[in-house]
């Protein structure tokens, strides 16, 4: 097993430009596919979610070309995939393996969609009884509401509201937000029970709009596409910098000096960029900008009892900052983070002990108290969770070294994250 060690550190300084959003490349590149024309994307994110995505979409001769850094020209083949068969793999990109699902099964052809062992224990039921509503041929290859699938031809019947429900994972209701325009008809979604993860809804129909489809909507209880929709090359798009990302680089400047992420500001499509809110109630001092936003030392980092259903993937962060307030830190609503990458309550909750934290874990909360003085040298597991390892590095900072286990699972979403952490922190 690789391990990396990370120094003890007291301060953190400078600059970073972020990554592309992992979520923006992924709608992104899925919509210019499914566009008529063609659309140069820049700032795409380049990591593994994102390789998963443009493998299949190359599968399904999709015509792609890499013309700059980081820039794709995608020629899009209106909502008719050239390749009608395909055993697609998706690794454990959520982002690619929910819409593409919705996407195939309304195109029609002959697909089957697996991913890693992780993927196939992460739920994808909801979405599948949604298309089935509207026509779907969806099959589960191994366990019910779980993939690996296999998808054939659908018989196409919009004339039903489609009922989904969307509190187990936003990304459900995403993905069949962007596959039923290809079916060319009127098409009503109706959202059953709780909606979670709601920001992630608004990503999904701003990008919409840029291609051309814009969806009515009652607010998170209805949507509907009008008939006749089509998605249009918007020419050029630019990915803004993620902003899951930028809250562990943001993190570090409230704790320990003064970072600013470049490629993100005040006017982001992207939920996680709330965090920076959150941040500002720990008492971090936050200015945002057009295209950046600073994050300076507190005075005292304070407790935090929050909702964080509005920004799943940033609360992790939260957890860790936790851990330099003085009291106890509650983390509500988080229950879908049980069937993200790892069961992240129980994952967070193992080590953050190893730190010498007392943690309590519900259903859907986390309870943490920090610990007077930090354990130095504890050895954390990551459990191919690159949030993990990108949340512990944070705890260096702290004044104590770390030690993350399997470090390069953060290539999911930012392969050079420790090499950029390394440059801003002393
Ligand atoms: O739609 C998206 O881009 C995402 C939605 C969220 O998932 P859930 O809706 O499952 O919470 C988030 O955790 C994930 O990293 C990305
Ligand atoms: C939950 C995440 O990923 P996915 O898009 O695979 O759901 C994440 O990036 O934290």
């Amino acid at each position: 097993m690789e391990q990396l060690t990370l120094a003890a550190s007291h301060q953190a300084q400078g600059t970073l430009t972020l990554p592309g959003s992992k979520s923006i490349s992924n709608r992104t590149l899925l919509l210019a596919a499914l566009a008529n024309g063609t659309t140069e994307i820049r700032d795409v994110l380049a990591s593994d979610d994102t390789s998963r995505m443009l493998e299949a979409l190359e599968a399904l001769d999709v015509q792609l070309e890499n013309f700059a850094d980081n820039a794709w020209r995608v020629t899009g083949c209106g909502g008719n995939f050239p390749n009608k068969q395909a055993d697609l793999f998706l690794g454990n990109a959520g982002t690619a393996f929910r819409p593409l699902t919705a996407a195939l099964a309304l195109a029609g052809g002959n697909y089957q969609l697996s991913g890693v062992a992780r993927m196939h224990e992460r739920p994808i039921g909801d979405l599948v009884d949604a298309l089935k509503q509207a026509g779907a041929d969806i099959q589960y290859l191994a366990n019910d509401g779980y993939p690996p699938l296999k998808i054939a031809a659908p018989q196409l019947d919009l004339s039903k509201r489609i009922k989904i429900r969307g509190d187990v994972s936003s990304q459900f209701l995403t993905a069949l937000l962007m596959a039923l325009p290809l079916t060319k008809q009127q098409a009503t979604i109706e959202v059953i029970g709780e909606l979670i993860s709601k920001p992630y809804i608004e990503i999904t129909l701003n990008l919409m709009a840029k291609f051309g489809v814009q969806v009515a909507r009652n607010g998170w209880q209805s949507f509907t596409i009008p008939a006749n929709s089509s998605y249009t090359a918007p020419q050029e798009i630019f990915v803004e910098g993620d902003a899951s990302s930028a809250s562990y680089f943001l993190a570090a400047g409230a704790i320990a000096g003064n970072v600013t992420v470049q490629g993100l500001g005040k006017d982001s499509i992207q939920g996680d960029v709330r965090f920076a809110d959150a941040l500002a109630l720990m008492g971090g001092n936050i200015s945002y900008a057009d295209n950046h936003i600073t994050a300076s030392k507190a005075e005292q980092i304070h407790t935090i009892d929050l909702d964080c259903n509005h920004i799943p993937d940033a609360a992790m962060t939260l957890a860790i900052l936790a851990l330099f307030a003085k009291g106890t830190s509650t983390l509500r609503n988080i229950a879908s983070w049980r069937v993200k990458e790892t069961d992240r309550i129980a994952a967070m909750a193992t080590e953050l002990r190893k730190v010498g934290a007392i943690v309590e874990e519900g259903a859907d909360y986390i309870t943490i108290t920090p610990p007077a003085t930090l354990t130095p040298n504890a050895a954390i597991d990551t459990y191919d969770d690159h949030r993990m390892a990108m949340c512990f590095s944070l705890v260096s900072l702290g004044g104590v070294p770390i030690i993350i286990n399997d470090p390069n699972c953060v290539a999911k979403t930012f392969p050079n994250y420790f090499a950029e952490f390394k440059k801003l922190v002393s």
